[in-house]
């Protein structure tokens, strides 16, 4: 089977948005329709939100919407998977046609919000895998993003855009040398804790 396109392969997000509002019907809608999503395949359904495409564009895309929807202010958490290299899905194939540029940076880029994020990272079919996390992941470089260890996870604390840029860094690294690559997040901003 043909999976790549280029040195691209195709990856994908499922995520979910949690805005602890009564107003999460609005949010989460308005942060899905105002990210421009013209370059990944989506499909919205009552649990969760599923895109796929290439990997820089799948990380804008999750980014884009988190952003948008924690600065309405309110309590926003996001739970998710990243996956690539799963076998068998042919169907997003056309959108690695598409270029390398970000569609939501720009836009992004101006809003500032802090977070915390919990994130794992999941090298499929290696005995090794421990190995295979620790020695493709330096998050000692990451600027503006504190990073912690906790049970089963990796914590990263800092503005939205350094956690995202962390967790990519990672995962592309990871995924060079091991094809199957799986991470999980949960991020969440504006928590009443943090007051
Ligand atoms: C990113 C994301 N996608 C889908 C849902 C599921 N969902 C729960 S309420 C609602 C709006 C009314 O239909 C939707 C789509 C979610 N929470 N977050």
């Amino acid at each position: 089977m043909n999976n790549y396109c280029g040195t691209s392969r195709i990856a994908g997000c499922q995520f979910t948005l949690y805005p602890m509002s009564d107003n999460f019907v609005d949010i989460i809608l308005s942060a899905l329709n105002e990210v421009d999503t013209s370059k990944v395949w989506k499909d919205t359904d009552d649990v969760s939100t599923c895109i796929r495409g290439k990997m820089v564009h799948i990380f804008d895309v999750t980014k884009a919407i988190f952003l948008h929807a924690a600065k309405t202010g309110e309590h926003v958490a996001m739970s998710g998977t990243f996956s690539i290299g799963c076998p068998g899905d042919t169907d997003a194939d056309v959108y690695m046609d598409e270029t390398d540029h970000p569609l939501n940076e720009e836009k992004a880029a101006s809003i500032n919000q802090q977070a915390g994020c919990k994130f794992a990272l999941y090298p499929m079919g290696r005995e090794d895998y421990m190995d295979a996390i620790y020695e493709q992941i330096d998050l000692s470089k990451s600027r503006g993003v504190e990073v912690s260890h906790s049970h089963y996870a990796t914590r990263l604390d800092g503005d939205v855009h350094h956690i995202f840029r962390a967790m990519e860094e990672s995962f592309v690294s990871v995924q060079e040398v091991v094809s199957h690559v799986t991470m999980t997040f949960s991020i969440s901003a504006n928590s009443p804790s943090n007051k």
